[in-house]
């Protein structure tokens, strides 16, 4: 494939004290499973240390905004309660929140997050409006939580196309490698 003019200059951010989140749908897990681990090893590649990238899924990409926002309340919720607690704690103190189930993501604050879907384009329009109130969805978190929420949902037309973006076809680019780098760089700045 010849190479695209498309995608951001490259930086170098050090995210060895960068602790990311990342919350990726189910569906289209062919496809999803690559887009993760592009963006799982583009974040150890940036020195983001394994204990600190967690990992929680949801069904569909629908699900992202809600869950993206009880990861975040979670980690604050457990970061803020003295001595840290346990994960039983925070399911007392607040069940409501989808990732309060996971002792993995009680912990110290995100510095980013990502959202991680794959929206494929079919017969109907069920397509077009979770594609738009996904994105419209993500992008209110994080405005309103004020913690960057990388947008990593695919909104394809074709099979090929999703399989290109997830660099599965010769010569195609892993996406979930830019979305990496842009979690590390905007964590970084974040807290400079
Ligand atoms: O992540 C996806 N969810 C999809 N639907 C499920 C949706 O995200 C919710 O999980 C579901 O509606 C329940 O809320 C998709 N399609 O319907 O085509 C899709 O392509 N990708």
């Amino acid at each position: 494939m010849a190479s695209s003019l498309k995608g951001p200059t490259p930086q170098q951010h050090d995210g060895s004290a960068l602790r990311i989140g990342i919350v990726h749908a189910r569906w289209n897990s062919t496809i999803i499973e690559p887009l993760l681990k592009g963006t799982k090893d583009k974040l150890l590649a940036c020195g983001v240390k394994e204990k600190n990238i967690v990992v929680e899924s949801v069904p569909g990409s629908w699900e992202l905004p809600i869950a993206v926002k009880s990861m975040y309340s979670a980690s604050q919720v457990q970061a803020s309660s003295a001595g840290g607690g346990s994960a039983g704690d925070l399911l007392a103190s607040s069940t409501t929140d989808l990732t309060a189930l996971s002792s993995s993501t009680a912990s110290a604050p995100f510095d980013a997050i990502i959202a991680i879907g794959v929206l494929i384009k079919g017969e109907t329009m069920h397509f077009e409006y979770i594609s738009d109130a996904v994105s419209h969805g993500l992008m209110r978190t994080q405005l309103d939580l004020g913690i960057p929420v990388i947008f990593g949902v695919l909104t394809v037309l074709s099979d090929e196309q999703a399989k290109a973006r997830a660099g599965l076809l010769s010569g195609s680019h892993n996406h979930g490698e830019d979305w990496g780098s842009a979690a590390v760089e905007l964590g970084v700045k974040r807290g400079a």
